[in-house]
């Protein structure tokens, strides 16, 4: 593929294109497309043309390159590292935003230098940024972040661990992490470690033999078995039992387990994905989780953000959830609806947003919701600030509440919130 001189000839790295299956394109170092080939093509109605513009302003509509813009631009990157570089993007596609795997390859000419970039493009199966049936939902810069470090991990067979608050999709995560891996077809299974007593708890993950304890009057396989080749999903995994860690450390570390009535050891293939919103490294500290095993969960953590870090996504999210919840009702939200919820701090995440508005739309006979279909109480200002509240307690209500001595009306102002919510706070910290 290269001229005479050793430098890359474009008429055949055109037609090297055209033999790839996945979408591709081919830019310059000034990020101009100079091809593109068939299968990037038909996704484009009318077979657009796209050859001549800049990648920026196909893929995002950016007047500038993606890193002026606040993203990762992959082809700077790649200009830095002088290697292929992956991303996750963001893209406007003719289909809609959608998640993009962004691979870039570099190909050089004589001399050594980075003359063009092969950029291969693959949609991230079971994410989107719009309103999707079931998929996940967000575009801010945070969810984008979570979203790359999913795309990473997602094909190989590493251990995950999920981490955040309630109600922040991890669930809907490790569904995804599944769906984007090479186990696609095969069993995803979920097992919610919390509240089973211990001895049904073993029997239910490694399954148990007839006549093993009483009641158990037939042979049952576990959920270890029916996750056979697939993705086990242990939930809230900070619950399990002391004594089940030990059991599942050695199905992680030797990949065999027993059912509880047999000596017989079984083999089983699976990847596992956990999740917790509960302070795993300080359980370690505390004696109650192994640290053994907390190592083998912990090969890739990913951290979700909560709703409150993740700016305009409560409005999208709030749109695509209002879709969902209104049972084939078209309803939308009023301005005031919409200035509420994105002041709402959400201790409860994308579940309380979804419950706010699946109540909103019982309590909303027409077709607009309106600000008193959503909890009574203070707004935006009263939220935010309960949650910097909570980071900051009373030394700096106590310092403010001194510089702002005798008038609490200002005091109120400056922190956000109404002059009675202000009382409850400062007789709560001993200071009305
Ligand atoms: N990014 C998202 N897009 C769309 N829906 C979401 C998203 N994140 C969460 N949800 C919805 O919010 C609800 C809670 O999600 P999920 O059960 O996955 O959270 P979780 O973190 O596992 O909660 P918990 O820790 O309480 O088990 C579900 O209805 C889920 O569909």
């Amino acid at each position: 593929m290269a001229d005479n001189d050793g430098s890359p000839q474009l008429s055949e790295l055109v037609s090297f294109l055209q033999t790839l299956p996945e979408p591709h394109i081919l830019c310059d170092r000034d990020y101009r497309i100079i091809a593109a080939n068939e299968a990037y093509r038909a996704n484009w109605p009318d077979r657009q043309e796209v050859v001549g513009r800049k990648c920026y302003e196909v893929s995002h509509r950016y007047a500038v390159p993606c890193d002026q813009a606040g993203e990762f631009c992959p082809l700077q990157r790649s200009l830095r590292s002088g290697q292929r570089e992956r991303v996750l993007h963001l893209h406007h596609t003719p289909q809609g935003e959608s998640f993009e795997n962004i691979e870039l390859s570099p190909i050089r000419d004589a001399s050594g230098e980075i003359v063009y970039y092969i950029e291969k493009l693959e949609p991230l199966p079971g994410a989107r940024s719009q309103a999707h049936a079931q998929g996940l939902i967000g575009r801010s810069p945070a969810f984008v972040r979570m979203m790359e470090m999913v795309a990473r991990v997602a094909p190989s067979d590493a251990a995950v661990l999920l981490q955040g608050e309630s109600g922040t999709g991890k669930e809907l995560v490790a569904g995804a992490i599944h769906r984007i891996s090479k186990r696609a077809d095969q069993p995803f299974v979920a097992v919610d470690c919390s509240g089973l007593p211990e001895t049904l708890f073993e029997s239910e993950l490694f399954g148990h033999e007839r006549g093993a304890f009483t009641g158990a009057t037939a042979r049952k396989t576990g959920l270890v078995e029916a996750a056979a080749g697939g993705t086990l999903f242990l939930d809230e995994v900070g619950d399990i039992p002391l004594s089940i860690q030990v059991k599942l450390l050695r199905l992680l570390e030797t990949g065999t387990y027993r059912r509880v009535g047999s000596p017989e050891l079984r083999k089983a293939e699976i990847r596992i994905v956990s999740a917790t919103h509960r302070p795993l490294a300080e359980m370690v500290e505390a004696g109650s989780f192994r640290q053994d095993l907390f190592y083998r969960l912990n090969i890739f953590p990913i951290f979700l953000p909560p709703l409150r870090e993740r700016g305009d996504d409560v409005l999208l999210l709030a749109e695509a959830l209002l879709a969902r919840v209104a049972g084939g009702r078209k309803l939308t939200l009023s301005a005031a609806a919409q200035a509420w919820l994105v002041g709402y701090a959400y201790p409860g995440n994308v579940r309380e947003l979804r419950n706010l508005l699946e109540r909103a739309c019982l309590l909303c006979d027409g077709d607009e919701i309106q600000r008193e279909h959503l909890p009574a109480g203070e707004n935006a200002a009263f939220s935010r600030s309960t949650v910097k509240f909570t980071e900051k307690p009373a030394p700096d209500l106590r310092t403010l509440a001194r510089s702002f001595a005798g008038n609490r009306k200002a005091l109120a102002a400056e922190l956000g919130l109404s002059e009675r919510t202000l009382y409850r706070r400062l007789k709560a910290a001993g200071l009305s």
